[in-house]
């Protein structure tokens, strides 16, 4: 394996039938790194956190948890995971059900601190399958933090929450996930890109992108140039290096890779325009364009 690597992949192919979910797969997770892996429906994320977990095994390829086999009883006391669905019994109690997933882990999180940092206070003593779907979801993050476990592997863990719970959820996930590595998929790349530090582009099976979120975003090597001008996008769409030119509320907003070539040529067309500024894309504007490249 690779150091001291929490999570290893090598040229991993799976496929289920003839339908190829991953392919050629190669990752390594370093202790205390933030990753998120992000992808559009279908590209295979589940498939890589489920080998990732040993729930499925590689057609092809190596994958090591903690330097073992996803398998080993050892490698998953160090481990804690949040699907998108869990099989809990519905009449189990909320506390029941965190001190029996505490019982598992050579060192588990305080009940105390496991219930506070997921949310849960007050709701100790109802039933699982009375809450609704988003105070399950807490409980589900409570049973995979509650072992107090080096890494988290987490399945789109913020479906089905309200907004305000999301804020709550992130704040607590890294107050508790300081040193602690974190493996997460999300269709909210706001989310990724605030909380992961590193976020790796799943498209059709294969690793698109891989690297800091700053490194991913200039993949394309592109800056967003944005100014209000009455003047209309169009008029800025055919100018040398302006590879995009799109309105966006009251702006206009050009993708371009040499903005200092850009703008004199912008001033010229509407000596006018005002609040310009020059910008890194949101991680989304280049997670589309990756996939686009690749369609
Ligand atoms: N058990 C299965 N049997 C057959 N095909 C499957 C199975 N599980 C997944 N697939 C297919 O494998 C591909 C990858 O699926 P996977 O669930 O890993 O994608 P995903 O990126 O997690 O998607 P989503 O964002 O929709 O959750 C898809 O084409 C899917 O239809």
């Amino acid at each position: 394996m690779m150091g001291d690597s929490i999570l290893f992949f090598q040229e991993v192919s799976k496929a289920y039938g003839s339908v190829q979910a991953l392919e050629g797969v190669s990752l390594t997770l370093a202790p205390g790194e933030k990753v998120a892996l992000l992808g559009p429906n279908g590209s295979g994320k589940t498939t890589l956190v489920h080998l990732s977990l040993g729930l499925l095994r590689p057609d092809r390829g190596r994958v090591e948890l903690f330097g073992e086999s996803p398998k080993s009883l050892r490698a998953r006391r160090r481990l804690g995971v949040m699907l998108q669905s869990a099989a809990i019994p519905p009449t189990l109690r909320v506390r029941e059900a965190v001190e029996l997933f505490r019982s598992y882990y050579p060192d588990p999180l305080p009940l105390a601190e496991t219930l506070h940092l997921a949310g849960l206070e007050g709701l100790e003593d109802r039933w699982y399958g009375r809450l609704s779907g988003g105070q399950q979801r807490r409980v589900q993050f409570a049973l995979a933090i509650c072992g107090n476990p080096e890494l988290l592997v987490l399945d789109e863990p913020t479906v089905g929450l309200d907004p305000d719970y999301r804020r709550a959820f992130w704040k607590s996930l890294y107050e508790w996930a300081q040193g602690k590595t974190l493996f997460f998929t999300t269709h909210y790349l706001d989310e990724a890109d605030r909380w992961a530090g590193r976020v790796v582009v799943l498209h059709k099976g294969r690793v698109r992108a891989d690297g800091p979120v700053k490194w991913v975003k200039s993949q394309l090597g592109g800056k967003v140039i944005r100014f209000r001008s009455r003047i209309g996008p169009k008029a800025f769409e055919g100018l040398p290096g302006v590879l995009q030119a799109s309105a966006v509320g009251d702006y206009v907003e050009l993708a371009t890779e040499r903005p200092e070539s850009v703008i004199p040529q912008i001033l010229a067309v509407d000596p006018n325009l005002s609040d310009l500024e020059v910008r890194e894309p949101a991680l989304e504007e280049v997670f589309h364009e990756l996939i686009r490249e690749q369609a």
